[in-house]
């Protein structure tokens, strides 16, 4: 079943450790059949080093898994409530890559203060709200999928396609598995970039029009960059 998106959703797990965004099992990734209405991503506490393709697990839009000998990654519930609320929506990424987790540690959204930022986020990498002991306590996955799904209730999802989780780290999305990973990636990259200019200058601003024009270069109706 769905031998391809197995695949792309397998090799998409190994690129998070090329790009050295996760160290053990700490991070999963996900793509989705909106067709067939079904999902795969990685199992649970599965070494990198010695996953396969078909240690993949296949599940529906309701959380059931309907093919796979493994138990599916422990945030699939998070996947799952992204997958439904934000339709667009064909991969999805979660990491404790350093830089980002450290925002997310922090609190605090991830300012757009340079071009890196806008030729992909349209604006500030939101952080979510604390969770409560009973989101926590009861179905803590979910609820996390929830929180990001309350943080985003003004914003796009395509437009500012990645949130850091307070207190645990970010989860990136995109067009497919290969995109989400693409936006993780740039995630960790300006959350560093962003970590050392405000050690240089706590009072830096960012200058509106580059934030336009770097963002509708590459994603707006007259977009131009590239072949
Ligand atoms: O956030 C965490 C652990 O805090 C998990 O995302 C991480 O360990 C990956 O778990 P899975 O191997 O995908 O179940």
């Amino acid at each position: 079943m769905l031998e391809q998106l197995k695949q792309e959703v397998f090799q998409a797990n190994l690129d998070l450790v090329k790009h050295g965004l996760v160290i053990f099992t700490w991070g999963n990734v996900s793509g989705i059949d909106r067709e067939k209405g079904l999902f795969v991503i990685k199992p649970s506490g599965v070494d990198y080093s010695v996953m396969k393709a078909s240690d993949m697990v296949v599940v529906d839009t309701d959380g059931n898994v309907v093919e796979g000998k493994l138990k599916p990654s422990s945030d699939m519930p998070t996947h799952l409530v992204l997958y439904n609320e934000f339709p667009e929506i064909g991969g999805v990424v979660h990491t404790h890559s350093t830089y980002s987790t450290a925002w997310a540690q922090s609190g605090k959204a991830l300012p757009i203060i340079g071009t890196t930022h806008a030729d992909y986020f349209a604006n500030d990498i939101p952080c979510t709200r604390d969770m409560t002991e009973e989101e926590v306590f009861g179905a803590y996955e979910k609820e996390t999928g929830n929180v990001i799904v309350e943080t985003f209730a003004q914003l796009k999802p395509m437009e500012i396609p990645g949130v850091l989780v307070k207190n645990h780290g970010p989860f990136s999305w995109g067009k497919d598995a290969h995109n989400a990973v693409h936006n993780a990636v740039v995630m960790e990259e300006i959350s560093k970039m962003a970590t050392f200019a405000f050690m240089n200058n706590p009072e830096l601003t960012m200058n509106p029009h580059l934030v336009k024009k770097h963002y509708e270069r590459k994603h707006g109706k007259n977009a131009y960059y590239g072949q």
